[in-house]
């Protein structure tokens, strides 16, 4: 929208404690939604929403803050259960966002900043069934703005894994360009960012987390990302994985780095192994995958990060989920890979940055100090619950 028309429509403010209520990040495999709800609506919403409540995606990653007035929430459904995503937002009425703010009764009020593929997907579901107009913003805008906003404005935001260990990282403002932003979704991009407003996504993959899902059900017969992830915690990846001491007699291949426990072929066992699927724990199979394919993206994000000379790396998406195997095995690749010159890092609200970006873009449709309001409700300000 063009700013001064947005401008002139702000003139029908009614209050002063108004934000914008919801953006939306639609992908491959899920919805992620930021969201403010006030006090009153909360009320209404107990007794409207216990069904619905269950239909939200369950798993682990839902995050809600409770404020002064309400409540900032980071939550996410299944893309392909989108109907439960749209009965939410009708059911909380989030989908009112302009009526606060616009005088004109037009077509532009009801408008939800949307990006992902599934802002386009599914704007015709939106329209027919809320009444509203989804906004798109671009994928890797929003990122970039999503991440940014985190690194800059969130305290205990990034962080290493490294050994077991979480350790926070307070990156200085000035000293936080360039960095590259991995976020692994169901495929992989890879962004250089140079400044607040300059980054070009550099790299991808298609092997990312929609891989090792899709994969996982396949190979395990899994019924969930968590059942899957719950698997590979248990699993012992040597079981499935061919090992340079395997191949070696025992011994490492000093000369060229490799100990005898390094992994020299993912899933290579099975090779002289005259078994069948069913003959391996699904747990171990499990291991093995989230192995291949932490390691790879690690790998992949090395040699970007070498060949644009940057230090830093940074993971989203909701494929890490805050798993600690998932992160130092990324970890150990990229340290590996930089023989220890560049470092992991990843973020308390790993899979939301695009709905960040979203939700941070109404600022440039008008509506007054959206990254401050959003900064309110973070944990600095609030208290926290996870579901
Ligand atoms: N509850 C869950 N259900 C399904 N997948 C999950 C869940 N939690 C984490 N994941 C993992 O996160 C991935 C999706 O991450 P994310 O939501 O960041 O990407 P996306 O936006 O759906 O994909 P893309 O950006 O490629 O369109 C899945 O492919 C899966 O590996
Ligand atoms: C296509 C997107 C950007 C959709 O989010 C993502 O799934 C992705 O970056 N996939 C990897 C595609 C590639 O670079 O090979």
């Amino acid at each position: 929208m063009d700013r001064n028309r947005a401008e002139e429509k702000l003139v029908g403010i009614r209050d002063s404690d108004g934000v914008p209520h919801l953006s939306l990040d639609i992908g491959g495999t899920l919805i992620k939604m930021v969201y403010f709800s006030s006090n009153s609506s909360e009320s209404t919403d107990n007794r409207v929403n216990s069904s619905l409540k269950d239909k939200m995606s369950t798993s682990s990653g839902n995050l809600h803050y409770g404020i002064r007035n309400g409540g900032l929430h980071f939550t996410k459904f299944e893309t392909s259960k989108i109907s439960d995503c749209i009965e939410f937002i009708s059911s909380k009425q989030l989908q009112h966002n302009g009526d606060r703010y616009y005088a004109a009764p037009t077509n532009d009020k009801n408008i939800i900043k949307a990006t992902g593929g599934g802002a386009f997907k599914f704007a015709d579901m939106f329209r027919e069934k809320l009444g509203v107009t989804l906004d798109k913003v671009d994928e890797m805008d929003c990122l970039v703005t999503g991440a940014n906003f985190l690194l800059k404005a969130v305290h205990h935001e990034a962080f290493t894994y490294i050994d077991g260990q979480k350790e926070f990282v307070q990156i200085d403002h000035k000293d936080l360009y360039p960095y590259l932003l991995v976020n692994i979704g169901s495929g992989v991009s890879m962004i250089k960012v140079e400044s607040d407003t300059k980054f070009e996504r550099v790299s991808g993959t298609s092997v990312g987390g929609g891989t090792f899902l899709g994969l996982g059900k396949l190979l395990t017969n899994c019924k969930s990302f968590d059942e899957l992830l719950e698997m590979s915690r248990q699993g012992n990846n040597r079981v499935i994985d061919m090992l340079v001491g395997e191949i070696y007699g025992g011994n490492d291949y000093a000369k060229i780095g490799l100990a005898s426990t390094a992994i020299a072929s993912s899933f290579g066992k099975p090779i002289s192994e005259n078994k069948e699927l069913e003959d391996y724990k699904a747990e171990d199979v499990a291991r093995s995958l989230l192995r291949m394919i932490s390691n790879n993206i690690g790998q992949i994000a090395y040699l970007n990060a070498l060949h644009f000379g940057l230090k830093r790396i940074i993971f989203g998406g909701f494929f890490i989920r805050g798993h600690a195997y998932t992160m130092d095995t990324i970890s150990v690749a990229v340290n590996f890979w930089s023989k220890g010159e560049a470092k992991a890092m990843f973020l308390r609200h790993e899979g939301f940055l695009g709905a960040l970006g979203a939700f941070l873009s109404y600022e440039e449709s008008g509506f007054p100090d959206v990254a401050h309001q959003l900064l309110e409700g973070f944990p600095q300000n609030s208290y926290c619950t996870e579901d």
